[in-house]
């Protein structure tokens, strides 16, 4: 079982510098609250592990300056949602080096939001490598392209507004099935099925897709959770389970990557 919102929170007045008694404490006073936590609440994404825990790890991936700077830019231009919405230190080095492990050319993602993750993915890429990213509102989208040309990966990024579903059927129309070496999902939660049924179009046998939340703050776990995005979120993992196109690895990272390798 996972911790409930056991990861790190942001709640106002709280310090980065917590001591375990304390984080005990508020997790514990989290948990006993009658109205579940909106994950709005803040950048409280690592689902499995302590604060103090969640600290270290952040203290040890160090991401980049351009990356570390469009964080910064992000939280600033959108103070509700931005530090939430992005993935996190661990999920953006992690992302680069699975690219660039798997010596990714094209790749495919839903959800840009203001290109952090994106920002991680493009830099793996060969220079001729290709990143689709798709997004629906342009106020993010053009912080992400300022990014994308300050830190030089601009060529190798293809940004396609409007809706996700629409951007993926119009790659598959223009016969770009299982042209694609990754995917990373992180768009809207309650389509994530269809989005992945069309990503595994994309993707060539042998490919990757990475999904973002799939532990969603822990709140999978608790069959008395019946949030929409709750429902739909453990629906999309338990038919990922079930799912013989691909293996599976479900891993705490962040707030839970799925890592699926197209058979
Ligand atoms: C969680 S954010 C993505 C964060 C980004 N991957 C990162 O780590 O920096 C999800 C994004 O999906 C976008 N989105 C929501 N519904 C969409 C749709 N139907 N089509 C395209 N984008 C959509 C939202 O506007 C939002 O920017």
């Amino acid at each position: 079982m996972f911790g409930p919102l056991a990861g790190r929170v942001h709640l106002p007045g709280l310090s980065r510098t917590w001591h375990p008694g304390r984080a005990t404490r508020l997790t514990a006073q989290i948990r006993c609250c009658s109205s579940r936590p909106e994950p709005a609440l803040g950048p409280a994404k690592a689902a499995a592990h302590s604060a103090i825990l969640q600290r270290y790890i952040e203290d040890h991936n160090t991401e980049q300056q351009v990356i570390s700077k469009l964080r910064a830019e992000t939280k600033k231009a959108f103070p509700k949602n931005g530090a939430r919405l992005m993935v996190t230190v661990e999920q953006s080095t992690f992302l680069t080096w699975l690219v660039s492990s798997l010596q990714v050319k094209q790749a495919v993602e839903v959800g840009t939001f203001t290109g952090l993750s994106a920002l991680a993915i493009a830099q793996a890429l060969p220079e001729d490598g290709r990143l689709v990213t798709c997004e629906i509102d342009a106020r993010p989208a053009a912080l992400a392209a300022q990014a994308w040309t300050e830190a030089g990966v601009a060529p190798k990024v293809d940004l396609r507004m409007g809706p996700a579903a629409e951007t993926l059927d119009k790659l598959l129309a223009a016969g770009e099935c299982e042209a694609f070496d990754f995917a990373f999902l992180d768009g809207n939660k309650r389509m994530y099925w269809d989005y992945f049924q069309q990503l595994l179009r994309l993707v060539r046998p042998g490919g990757v897709i990475v999904a973002d939340n799939v532990l969603w703050y822990g709140r999978v776990a608790d069959a008395e959770d019946q949030d929409k995005r709750t429902i739909a979120l453990r629906d999309f993992n338990d038919r990922l389970v079930a799912c013989t196109a691909v293996t599976t690895s479900i891993v705490p990272i962040g707030d839970g990557l799925a890592l699926c390798r197209k058979l």
